[in-house]
């Protein structure tokens, strides 16, 4: 009879301090998530500005990026991908990044922001592109990323630019 009290004893106490752990797991995850993005939300667009927590995002103020973002036009193009558009979208003389847009017309085209999204954003490798946020509005998504100034891969191994469609 003893004997079975402690084992009833044992399985609640392991069965508690699995609970707490979760808990206390959910909310490190979340204070960390929390800190690693600064998210604004634009009133004029009601679109959502998403800013990941770096170095060069820091040095910037929301509003000016998001002054410059809505001011990108077909001059600023600089390639064009299986998605849409990419922009040159500079900041100031020493801040530059290049902004891929998605437009919302498909279920596939969300599907494509989400997937990479999901791929870019918890990458950080020295060989790979760093997202920096993004921006999205009922229209459109922005992928904003590092500005990669020697051009493209394509271009290296052809010495030509692979500009097949312009989707603005
Ligand atoms: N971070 C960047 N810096 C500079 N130029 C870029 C950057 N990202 C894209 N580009 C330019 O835009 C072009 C299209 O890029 P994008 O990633 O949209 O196309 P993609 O490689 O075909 O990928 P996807 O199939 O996912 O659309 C590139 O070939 C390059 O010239």
């Amino acid at each position: 009879m003893g004997n079975s009290k402690n084992i009833a004893l044992y399985v609640f106490i392991c069965v508690v301090s699995f609970i707490i752990s979760k808990i206390i797991m959910t909310i490190v995850c979340y204070r960390r998530w929390k800190r690693k993005q600064m998210v604004v939300q634009d009133s004029l667009s009601g679109g959502k500005l998403v800013m990941f927590n770096s170095p060069k995002m820091n040095t910037l103020k929301s509003n000016m990026f998001l002054k410059r973002t809505m001011k990108l036009t077909n001059k600023d193009i600089i390639g064009s991908g299986g998605y849409g558009a990419v922009y040159k979208l500079t900041i100031n003389e020493s801040i530059s990044f290049a902004v891929k847009r998605l437009n919302r017309i498909s279920a596939e085209q969300d599907r494509g922001f989400e997937r990479e999204l999901e791929a870019m954003g918890d990458i950080k490798h020295r060989n790979i592109v760093t997202l920096h946020g993004y921006y999205s509005t009922t229209q459109y998504n922005l992928l904003i990323y590092e500005l990669m100034t020697n051009g493209s891969l394509d271009e290296v191994l052809y010495g030509i630019c692979l500009c097949l469609f312009l989707i603005v």
